[in-house]
């Protein structure tokens, strides 16, 4: 047995190592595109429907087979449409050169994505003692320019005056969710998709459900200032994080979006591997 095992073993060649590693890598960056996403719930359960498939050909249930079969045949027309957002970050990354890799990151980006997080942090705590409700959207790597046109167009520099000033109940543009851009707001009082959870707590409304759907459907993160209690909370990936203060808010930012210190991080430790 041994013999045949090193056998094998000797015929392995520097390509089909490299080819190993690229499609290992490439089912790596796949999973961390649907992580978290209702697209593993239905890779989940076409995996569940293969194994009963194999199962009922092996026993020679036939009658079953072929109604598994059918039932195949239709999760894998499903799959574009259930994958969709995740296909068009993924083809969008690939575009921008990213998918293998963080990229290129301007030292000149993360500057301005620090300044953003500053007067972000400030705006956050001015609106949290007075609680007055907002969303706000920070764009990634998906463009989120369908978003920015269901509202009104700003592309001003951020400060947390403005900020504050955009989501006072009067202001005309109150409602809706602001989308920022590095150091650009770039629209508000966007309309962002609803997310389709259905276990999400009672007490929370349509600010939160929208800031969770925005980040299911892109790669945004969203801050949600609740207008109720005045708490604040992250989304990403379709998660929720609640009840964050101004410093939890500004370490989530920095890891999720960066500044020039844990960019270079990160980039560190993903070369390195470790
Ligand atoms: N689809 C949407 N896109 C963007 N903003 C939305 C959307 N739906 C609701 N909002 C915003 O949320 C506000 C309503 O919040 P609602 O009270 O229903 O939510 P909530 O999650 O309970 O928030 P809060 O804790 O602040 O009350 C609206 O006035 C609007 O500004």
């Amino acid at each position: 047995m041994w013999e045949g095992v090193t056998d094998i073993f000797s015929q392995i060649t520097l390509i089909d190592i490299i080819d190993i590693a690229l499609v290992a890598f490439l089912f790596y960056r796949m999973t961390l595109l649907i992580r978290g996403t209702r697209a593993i719930q239905l890779l989940k359960g076409l995996l569940v429907l293969l194994v009963a498939m194999v199962i009922s050909d092996r026993l020679e249930l036939r009658s079953i087979n072929w109604l598994l079969t059918q039932i195949m045949t239709i999760g894998i027309v499903a799959i574009p449409i259930v994958f969709q957002p995740e296909l068009r970050r993924a083809l969008e990354q690939l575009g921008r050169g990213k998918f293998f890799g963080e990229g290129i990151f301007s030292s000149n980006q993360g500057d301005e994505r620090e300044a953003t997080i500053k007067e972000v942090k400030k705006s956050i705590k001015v609106l949290q003692t007075r609680k007055i409700g907002a969303l706000i959207v920070i764009e990634r790597e998906t463009g989120l320019n369908d978003i920015v046109e269901t509202g009104i167009k700003i592309n001003g520099e951020i400060s947390a005056e403005l900020l504050i000033n955009i989501f006072m109940p009067l202001s005309p543009l109150h409602d809706g969710a602001l989308v920022i851009n590095n150091n650009l707001i770039k629209a508000g009082g966007c309309y962002l998709p609803l997310t389709e959870k259905p276990n999400l707590g009672k007490e929370l409304g349509t600010r939160h459900r929208a800031a969770i759907g925005i980040t299911e459907n892109s790669d945004a993160i969203s801050l949600i200032v609740s207008e109720e209690t005045g708490a604040i909370s992250l989304a990403e990936n379709g998660k929720l994080s609640r009840y964050l203060d101004e410093d939890e808010l500004e370490s989530f930012l920095i890891k999720l979006w960066g500044g020039n210190e844990e960019r270079s991080k990160s980039f560190w430790h993903w070369r390195l591997g470790n």
